[in-house]
């Protein structure tokens, strides 16, 4: 059976989270919308990946989109670029409809790694950034050396330059993962959009690229939409997560979101969330995605 959309009604609990998309906690509610997804559901093939859900992110703003594996997170990112269309609902980023405004966004999509073999250098990679969609023809002149000048500052601001130089192939995860964001912030972004930034980097590695992703989105006056499975590398730096479940999506603070009950009413059935001594979280019970399971019956929306 494909999913029952699950409606996330947590009005009247002590510390309401966010369900509509319409406020915003922190006090930033006065500033403008960059991302505005309201009552969206997104089916792939004949799937329903999830619906009614409702998502904003403000100016200024370190948001997490959080959730277990499959359950629509790279979904509701590529939703907001358009480069999957909605089957019910809207989205508008920056103010316009999906994919037009995409050339103001920092993308960093979901990957592995790159194989050891390329020799294409770390500085090409961060180029690409700002001419990738030269195809290679060369860029000469004044604009040349403009774009050699910002790809050093943006090497530097990464913390790259004891290694920019060497093929992207040979160097470490957390290494290729700094000259991905450099690239990313090549075009001066609003908004940087990161998929799974932190996957496969050991713990000081994901500490240290969430500690730098935080100082270069206030540096940098860029707000930040970052997919995670695991909140506590980011927890401290974050305003807001988008928590997603079987039917939709819920917002607010992580105090407001990842508590039991918000989760429990999210996914409809219990889950506990743990807090350790030093701080972290620990989500007990959350399910598999129901995509897994629809898949079995050819689910459809
Ligand atoms: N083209 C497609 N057709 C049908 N199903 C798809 C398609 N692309 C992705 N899916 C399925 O949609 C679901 C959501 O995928 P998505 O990558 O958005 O999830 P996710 O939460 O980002 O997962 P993960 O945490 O594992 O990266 C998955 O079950 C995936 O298998």
């Amino acid at each position: 059976m494909p999913s029952t959309p699950i409606q996330v009604d947590v009005t009247g609990s002590p510390q309401p989270a966010s369900v509509t998309g319409a406020t915003v906690p922190g006090g930033l509610s006065d500033r403008p919308a960059l991302v505005d997804v309201r009552g969206a559901t997104a089916v792939l093939g004949r799937r329903t990946i999830w619906s009614h859900a409702d998502a904003t992110v403000t100016a200024g703003e370190f948001v997490a989109i959080l959730g277990p594996n499959g359950v629509g997170k790279s979904t509701l990112l590529k939703v907001i670029l358009g480069l999957v269309p909605l089957a019910a609902g809207t989205v508008r980023l920056l103010g316009r409809p999906p994919g037009q405004a995409n050339h103001e966004i920092g993308y960093l999509p979901q990957r592995r790694s790159f194989d050891a073999s390329l020799r294409v250098r770390g500085l090409d990679v961060v180029r690409l950034g700002l001419d990738g969609d030269r195809w290679g023809l060369p860029v000469r002149g004044r604009r040349s050396r403009a774009v050699t000048e910002r790809v050093g500052e943006l090497v530097e601001l990464v913390g790259a330059s004891d290694y920019a130089h060497r093929p992207i192939g040979q160097l470490s995860g957390g290494e290729q993962q700094r000259l991905l964001i450099a690239q990313a912030l090549a075009r001066r972004p609003k908004l940087l959009m990161l998929d799974e930034p932190l996957d496969s980097l050991d713990l000081p590695n994901q500490a240290a690229i969430a500690a730098l992703i935080s100082r270069i989105a206030r540096t940098e006056n860029v707000s930040v939409m970052i997919v995670a499975h695991d909140v506590n590398p980011i927890l401290t730096y974050l305003d807001r997560v988008i928590y997603l479940g079987q039917g939709g999506a819920v917002s607010g603070t992580p105090a407001e979101v990842i508590t039991s009950e918000t989760l429990t009413a999210l996914y409809g059935t219990p889950i506990e969330v743990l807090s350790t001594s030093d701080g972290r979280l620990v989500v007990v019970g959350q399910p598999e995605a129901p995509a897994r399971h629809t898949d079995r019956h050819g689910g459809s929306a």
